[in-house]
């Protein structure tokens, strides 16, 4: 297979994370569109089929086919990230499936932070509620290019146009203060199907795409940034045999740009220069790399590089700082606080941080500034500065996802505490 193809084929792919409230209906709806796109096997569609019968449903409940864990079943709700894949002729889909309850926001970053789509789910009897403000509020943090908003169990409010276009209104309000580029409102029904796959008779109002008509077409190829080359070095290869006695390449994943054989580029944060001698992918040599593929590039000189550096071109270099000003969004109960030191890991690099300042909490709800605080408590927001012990090779998050981004570890127990975004940097 060419490059070219290699790489249309990961432009062919929506990776897409889902968020709503518990009982919104994300399990119902992940399973309509499996079904409905035919990704279900029989065999699956039976065994809910007895399920459901089982517990006296008069339907088939399709949140047992998203629903996999036992203890989940049991208590009835989801409480991790699951990753599925399904595929139509038109697209290969990737969805994060991100639990609704409130203390699993963390979840909710982790399986949004890499999505080309945030689908955020609301019960149209209840509409937008503080956790869905939030989940968009964090979409917008996180980037996520493409908003949808599905307004589900519209068969539960006799699918009435008045109560879409109030939530599509006060939603589209709310959205206008995030900077969210694209953004859809589609009213469905994901346990009668409206508006999934097919388009419902019962909303001849509508004249909006099909939830899956939108997630086949929406653009997303001119989202990734294919001007600022960023490749963060991950490991240094030096093959031990003989034959290989010099070789010595630099694998990662390219966070950004077109890299191509020839080109002069700059190591950070050495600032050595040199040039591109050949890129390797798997066991063939190719001639030249986009995000996200997974290379190795060797080099013309015999400059040090080392795990943690990063190779970029010579007049576009990310910021080398140990000054960091971010949005955090803190996932665990133990507060945030000015002056605790944490492990901090931004692309390849390690090092720590001090939490210099905390400068406001975001209110989610009202996106109000709250700049008396001096923490932030789970599931909070909020603008802090950070100084680190060893120089960040960075960009402002709006520019680039991977080298705008990084985790906050808890030095003593190596938990993930915090995810963070970084603002411009100058
Ligand atoms: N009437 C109606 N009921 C729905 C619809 N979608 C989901 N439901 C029901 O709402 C309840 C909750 O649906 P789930 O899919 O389990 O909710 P969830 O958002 O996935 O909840 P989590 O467990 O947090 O993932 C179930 O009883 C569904 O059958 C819909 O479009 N119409």
């Amino acid at each position: 297979m060419s490059e070219t193809t290699e790489v249309m084929k990961q432009m062919d792919l929506l990776r897409f994370a889902t968020a709503g409230s518990v009982d919104d209906g994300k399990s119902t709806l992940i399973g309509r569109l499996l079904l409905d796109s035919k990704s279900i096997f029989e065999d699956q569609l039976e065994a809910v089929h007895a399920t459901s019968q089982s517990r006296g449903y008069d339907y088939d409940d399709l949140s047992l086919f998203t629903d996999g864990l036992r203890s989940e079943r049991e208590q009835g709700i989801t409480i991790d990230v699951a990753y599925r894949y399904f595929a139509t002729p038109a697209r290969k889909f990737i969805i994060a499936d991100t639990p609704g309850h409130v203390q699993y926001t963390r979840n909710m970053v982790t399986g949004a932070s890499t999505a080309d789509l945030g689908l955020v789910l609301v019960d149209a009897r209840n509409g937008m509620t503080e956790q869905s403000r939030r989940h968009a509020v964090i979409l917008s943090l996180l980037r996520v290019p493409h908003l949808v908003l599905a307004v589900n169990k519209m068969d539960l409010v006799d699918y009435s146009e008045e109560v879409y276009e109030k939530i599509h209104a006060e939603f589209t309000q709310f959205a206008t203060k995030l900077s969210i580029p694209d953004l859809e409102v589609i009213p469905i029904s994901a346990l009668k199907g409206d508006n999934v796959v097919t388009r419902s008779e019962h909303m001849p109002w509508y004249s909006g795409p099909t939830l899956m008509h939108h997630l086949e077409h929406v653009h997303v190829a001119s989202d990734r940034d294919m001007i600022d080359t960023r490749f963060p070095v991950q490991y240094v290869i030096r093959p031990k045999s003989d034959a290989h006695h010099d070789y010595r390449g630099y694998a990662g994943r390219v966070a950004g740009g077109v890299m191509k054989v020839g080109d002069e580029v700059l190591v950070l944060p050495s600032g050595m220069t040199s040039k591109i001698k050949g890129i390797d992918l798997f066991d063939k040599e190719i001639y030249e790399a986009y995000p996200p593929m997974s290379v190795t590039v060797r080099l013309e000189d015999d400059v040090d590089v080392s795990r943690g550096d990063m190779i970029c071109r010579v007049k576009n270099a990310p910021k080398v700082s140990q000054d960091i000003d971010a949005m955090i969004c803190w996932m665990v109960p133990d507060p945030m606080r000015i002056r605790q030191k944490l492990a901090i890991k931004h692309t390849t690099r390690a090092g720590r941080a001090l939490v210099k300042d905390i400068q406001y909490r975001l209110d989610v709800n009202t996106l109000h500034r709250d700049q008396e605080t001096k923490e932030l408590g789970l599931n909070e927001i909020g603008r802090v500065q950070l100084r680190t012990t060893v120089p960040l090779l960075c960009d402002p998050y709006s520019k680039n996802r991977t080298t705008g981004s990084f985790i906050l570890i808890d030095e003593a127990s190596g938990v993930t505490v915090g995810a963070g975004m970084i603002n411009a940097t100058d």
